[in-house]
């Protein structure tokens, strides 16, 4: 990464850094030309050399984008005193998160020994990693223990609200919640961990990391370019996940379209859902397929051959009972297929171990993308929660919901409409 100095001329967008991170690397890639508002899809907005994802469009990006390799997810609470704040902070976010996104330095080069450099400087030298930074707003934003602490509640979108209590519910209240969230992803963690902690640093005064998440190997596809990966249980994860390419889906089941400054928006729910892996290590490959619904190897449908094999839950076996088990993590999360489809965008995590049993404490952050959470995750999670097989070997520990408004013009910033 490379910044500008401070005696340069010109307040231009451009003109104030000299090179980018692209450029030092022989990566300078164009920018996809239908990468602005309205044009053409998030594929397109990647940059010719695959480092640069482009931060501004009708969309924000790391939603479609076809998913990058690691996550560094935080959640901020707002110490600001006013919306004129939060509507500066959110503004300055964005630049700064678009000057990351297109490899540049965060503020000013700095030459001056005796203040703090602007950029923390840990991602120079190391390409962009298609770096996504995608903002969401929760809903303690527009109300707080019944307070309207910025004089927003009357515009808190409806599909806005709480995830109420779901059965099998574990969750820690210091890791949930939060006034708004930064997913940053991008193929190098330092790239990620640069984005979230450079936002930190100009936040101070106006907001407070809540909580916050690293992931590695993302346990889903976004995209038909991309293989499916597994998960810690050695799963494939993301078969039938929706992917970017599917307009028709994505717009049916992700992006917001009733009039408001949410359309062109989404929904995001997170949770950190534990795996219980020593359990799991020990239990036999049939009980695991019986489990998931699927092949772990070749991660067909139980009975088939190939991954992308249709799942038929009319199949019986020769014992007459269904092949695919009544209570299989497959059959219930496809039972309502229709309403209720999402878009998984998580990742797996490990903090380390459980001090008070030494086992780890590793498993996967799920991510995912709606319309309406109250009408697609909350009713799907409420059936897993309540008769998943899969129960016994995991345990959900945070829960978070974010509106994620559209993405914002050169010029624009994130959440604009809302501060109108
Ligand atoms: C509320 C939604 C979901 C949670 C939470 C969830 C947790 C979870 N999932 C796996 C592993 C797999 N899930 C798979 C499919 C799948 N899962 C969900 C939803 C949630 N999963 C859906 C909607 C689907 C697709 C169902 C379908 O249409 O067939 C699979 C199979 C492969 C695939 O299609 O992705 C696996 C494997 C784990 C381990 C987990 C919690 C830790
Ligand atoms: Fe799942």
């Amino acid at each position: 990464m490379s910044g500008h100095s401070k005696d340069q001329g010109g307040d231009s967008f451009l003109s104030k850094r000299r090179f980018t991170r692209r450029q030092v690397l022989g990566l300078a890639g164009t920018f996809g030309a239908g990468a602005f508002f309205g044009g053409g899809s998030v594929l397109a907005s990647e940059s010719a050399g695959g480092q640069t994802v482009e931060f501004y469009g009708r969309h924000q990006a790391g939603i479609a984008t076809p998913q990058q390799d690691r996550l560094h997810f935080a959640a901020f609470d707002l110490t600001a005193s006013s919306a004129g704040e939060v509507r500066d902070l959110m503004r300055e976010w964005t630049e700064a998160a678009a000057w990351m996104c297109a490899g540049e330095s965060v503020g000013e080069e700095n030459e001056n020994a005796f203040i703090p450099p602007d950029d923390t400087g840990e991602a120079q030298d190391l390409t962009p990693g298609r770096l996504t930074v995608t903002f969401g707003f929760g809903p303690t934003l527009f109300e707080s223990d019944g307070e309207d602490r910025f004089g927003l509640a009357a515009r808190r979108p409806s599909a806005l609200r709480e995830i109420p209590d779901l059965p099998g519910d574990a969750l820690d209240p210091d890791r949930s919640g939060g006034d708004i969230c930064v997913q940053a992803c991008a193929d190098d963690p330092q790239v990620a961990f640069h984005a979230v902690r450079n936002l930190a640093r100009i936040g101070r005064g106006r907001a407070v990391l809540r909580w916050s998440q690293l992931g590695f190997g993302r346990t889903s596809s976004t995209s038909d370019a991309q293989a499916t990966p597994r998960n810690l249980m050695g799963f494939k994860d993301g078969t039938n996940n929706l992917r970017a390419e599917d307009e028709d889906l994505m717009k049916r089941y992700v992006w917001v379209e009733d009039p408001g400054w949410m359309r062109g928006g989404t929904y995001l729910v997170a949770r950190r859902i534990r795996m219980l892996i020593e359990v799991w290590d020990r239990t036999v490959l049939g009980e695991q397929e019986q489990t998931i619904g699927r092949h772990r190897n070749s991660g067909a449908p139980l009975g088939k051959k190939d991954e992308f094999d249709d799942i038929d839950l009319e199949a019986r076996g020769p014992d007459g009972l269904p092949l695919t088990p009544m209570d299989s993590h497959v059959r219930l999360a496809r039972e309502r297929l229709e309403d209720e489809r999402i878009l998984r965008r998580g990742y797996s995590f490990t903090d380390g171990i459980d001090p008070r049993t030494a086992q780890l404490d590793a498993g996967l952050f799920f991510i995912c993308f709606q319309r309406d959470p109250q009408r697609q995750f909350v009713p799907l999670q409420r059936r897993l929660g309540q008769n998943d097989r899969l129960n016994e070997y995991i345990q959900h520990t945070s829960s978070a919901v974010f509106a994620c408004p559209p993405g914002a013009g050169r010029g624009g910033y994130v959440g604009e409409g809302l501060f109108a």
